[in-house]
């Protein structure tokens, strides 16, 4: 019997995208619910409780009071929203972590999905600090751009709009008061002792971001130079379907040195990039916020907790 399958929140960004990604699977059987009872507490409670997965694609107050809502033992919930991130008893879906991250999304029944900035934050800052290279009282900075599907429907209609301010064509940074919604997911899940100074900006594109955090190398433990930390890295993601680490400066792949935010559209693909030299690198990650950064990494997580093979449906 096909695996049973609700989406709350199935008309957003996030929700259709990952319809988008199930719809031609003959394993799963998505429980559709009616149009006008979207936001209906007793219907949404029936379709998760039906499910053997819900996905939760819900602003985060909506997705604390769906998780309220599944009473059965059995069903496993996969939250995208910023809400259980950081929560006790529920998994961190970001499964290239380690081993045991992968272990935990596998058996638990609730799996928060990782924020689309953070994913890339910590791909590339947990492996340095778990590997003793960067000391978790680093001073990090983390700069990052982001397409504009990144802010959910309302953002999109604002670009859409023929009438929008000419400054949107302009990369638009925000997050000035150093409070956003990420830092503490980046912190804590990085073993960082302090938050990260977080500069995120938002661009005139669909979709995809780049998430960058530059390094002396003489604050970190060893001095490693800019080799061994490509190295290191390609040792840590070694044999990892959806995250691989680039060539050293990107060579043979950065074309003019330049470094795009839009590449890995439609993907559910991380790309990090070692750069720079030994006195300073920069690292940089690379992926599609609606892709790893939301959809495709939730279709990733649901694979995992089903035991089917993780690439399955997934470019
Ligand atoms: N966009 C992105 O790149 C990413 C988003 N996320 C997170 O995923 C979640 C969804 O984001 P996104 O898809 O962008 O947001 P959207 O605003 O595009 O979609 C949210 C959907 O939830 C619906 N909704 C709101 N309240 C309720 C409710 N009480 N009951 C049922 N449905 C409700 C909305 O209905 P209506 O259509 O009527 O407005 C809308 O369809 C958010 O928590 C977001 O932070 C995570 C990673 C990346
Ligand atoms: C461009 C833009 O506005 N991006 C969103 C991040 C989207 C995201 O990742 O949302 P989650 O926190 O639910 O993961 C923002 O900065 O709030």
């Amino acid at each position: 019997m096909a695996y049973q399958i609700f989406i709350d929140g199935q008309e957003g960004t996030t929700g259709l995208k990952i319809l988008d990604r199930l719809a031609a699977r003959p394993d799963l059987e998505i429980l559709k619910i009616d149009e006008e009872k979207r936001k209906d507490p007793a219907e949404r409670r029936k379709l998760i409780n039906a499910s053997d997965i819900t996905f939760l694609c819900l602003p985060d107050a909506a997705a604390i009071e769906a998780a309220a809502l599944a009473t059965n033992d059995h069903v496993k919930i996969i939250d995208a929203s910023t809400a259980h991130r950081v929560a006790p008893g529920w998994a961190y879906g970001f499964p290239e972590l380690s081993g045991g991250h992968r272990a935990a999304i596998a058996a638990s029944h609730r799996i928060a999905n990782p924020g689309c900035y953070a994913t890339g934050f910590i791909s590339v800052a947990a492996p340095m600090v778990r590997k003793g290279w960067m000391p978790a009282d680093y001073p990090v900075v983390c700069h990052a751009v982001s397409g504009y599907s990144g802010g959910g429907k309302k953002m999109i209609a604002a670009y859409a709009d023929p009438h929008r301010p000419a400054e949107y064509q302009s990369v638009r940074q925000y997050g000035l008061t150093q409070s956003h919604k990420h830092q503490k997911e980046m912190q804590v899940l990085s073993g960082l002792a302090d938050i990260p100074i977080f500069n995120p900006a938002v661009s005139d594109f669909y979709s995809g971001m780049t998430v960058s955090v530059p390094l002396y190398t003489r604050l970190l433990s060893g001095k490693p130079s800019v080799r061994a930390i490509h190295e290191m890295f390609c040792e840590y993601y070694a044999g990892q379907h959806f995250v691989q680490v680039m060539p050293l400066m990107g060579e043979g792949v950065l074309e003019g040195g330049f470094l795009p935010s839009n590449q890995l559209a439609g993907t559910n693909l991380l790309q990090i990039f070692v750069c720079g030299n030994d006195d300073r690198v920069l690292l940089a990650a690379c992926l599609d916020n609606l892709g790893k950064g939301a959809s495709g990494a939730a279709v990733q997580n649901m694979n995992i907790a089903l035991g089917l093979d993780e690439t399955t449906g997934l470019l």
